[in-house]
């Protein structure tokens, strides 16, 4: 049945992750173990920021809880039900947009909606809301080919922000774009993710963006080229009340304490 009418907006997700592995094939034919006995839970409405070096499991943390991948052992659910699946209650931006080239910007952002068989008027006030939200209203007719990399990042946003998503899952959405751009779409983020409250779970290398967005940290270490499986580290909170400064002591204070964490070595375990 299609649904139709006004939509209520969904609740936003808890997420559990408990007692995560994921391994790999090898090449010789063995196995290599990206992860092991990652545990996490994030109430819902919480904005939650990975970290931690190159190839520690960030994005295959990611993907299994996007359901691009299955985990080798452990558990995650998200609100309450395992992930067995894509399912666009459970957003994903990357780095690379992934817009359609063929359709304009309202209609990528409509395309969602429109999949899931909403009413015309529900699907045109989504759309209207959300281009306004990333500041894309007067560009609501360009296609993606005549729009600048950060302007495309936006629209890739709303369109997923335009399923109405329980959990947004992001790997590095702002890598590829400029200093200014970058601190500027994490302001809009930030406010979008105070107007909607939904659970966000946000991959990034840059310590300050972490510290900027998130209400926790988590700073995940070793990896495959470590000698250990990538695993949560410590899980740092980030209490800074109001607009946050990134010139001020106490913001440069939990860089400082977080950049340490990612950066301290990790032992190889005793053979
Ligand atoms: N499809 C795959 N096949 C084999 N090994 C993989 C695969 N995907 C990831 N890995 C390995 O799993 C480990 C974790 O990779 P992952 O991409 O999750 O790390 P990451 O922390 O996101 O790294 P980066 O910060 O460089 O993006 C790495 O050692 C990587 O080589």
């Amino acid at each position: 049945m299609p649904r139709i009418g006004t939509v209520r907006p969904r609740q936003p997700a808890d997420v559990r992750v408990a007692g995560l592995g994921k391994q790999y094939p090898t090449r010789s034919g063995g196995t290599v173990a990206a992860m092991a006995d990652v545990d996490l839970d994030v109430p819902a409405g919480e904005f939650v920021c990975v970290v931690g070096a190159s190839g520690c499991g960030k994005s295959t943390l990611l993907r299994i809880l996007a359901g691009f991948e299955d985990a080798t052992s452990g558990t995650v659910t998200v609100a309450g039900a395992p992930v067995t699946g894509p399912d666009p209650e459970r957003g994903v931006v990357f780095q690379d947009y992934g817009l359609f080239p063929w359709l304009s910007v309202r209609e990528n952002i409509a395309y969602g909606p429109r999949q899931a068989r909403l009413q015309r008027s529900v699907v045109t006030e989504r759309t209207d809301r959300f281009l306004a939200a990333v500041g894309l209203t007067r560009f609501a007719d360009k296609y993606p080919s005549e729009l600048s990399g950060g302007m495309q990042q936006r629209v890739a946003i709303a369109r997923v922000l335009a399923n109405d998503p329980s959990l947004l899952l992001m790997d590095e959405p702002f890598g590829a774009l400029d200093a200014l751009t970058r601190s500027s779409l994490q302001g809009e983020l930030s406010r979008i993710h105070r107007d909607t409250g939904t659970t966000v779970l946000f991959v990034t290398h840059s310590i300050e963006e972490a510290v900027f967005l998130a209400d926790r940290v988590v700073v995940m270490a070793g990896g495959a080229s470590h000698g250990v499986p990538g695993h949560v580290k410590e899980v740092v909170r980030i209490d800074l009340a109001g607009e946050r400064d990134v010139t001020s002591a106490e913001f440069n204070a939990l860089k400082r304490r977080i950049s340490a964490l990612v950066h301290e070595e990790v032992a190889a375990p005793a053979a």
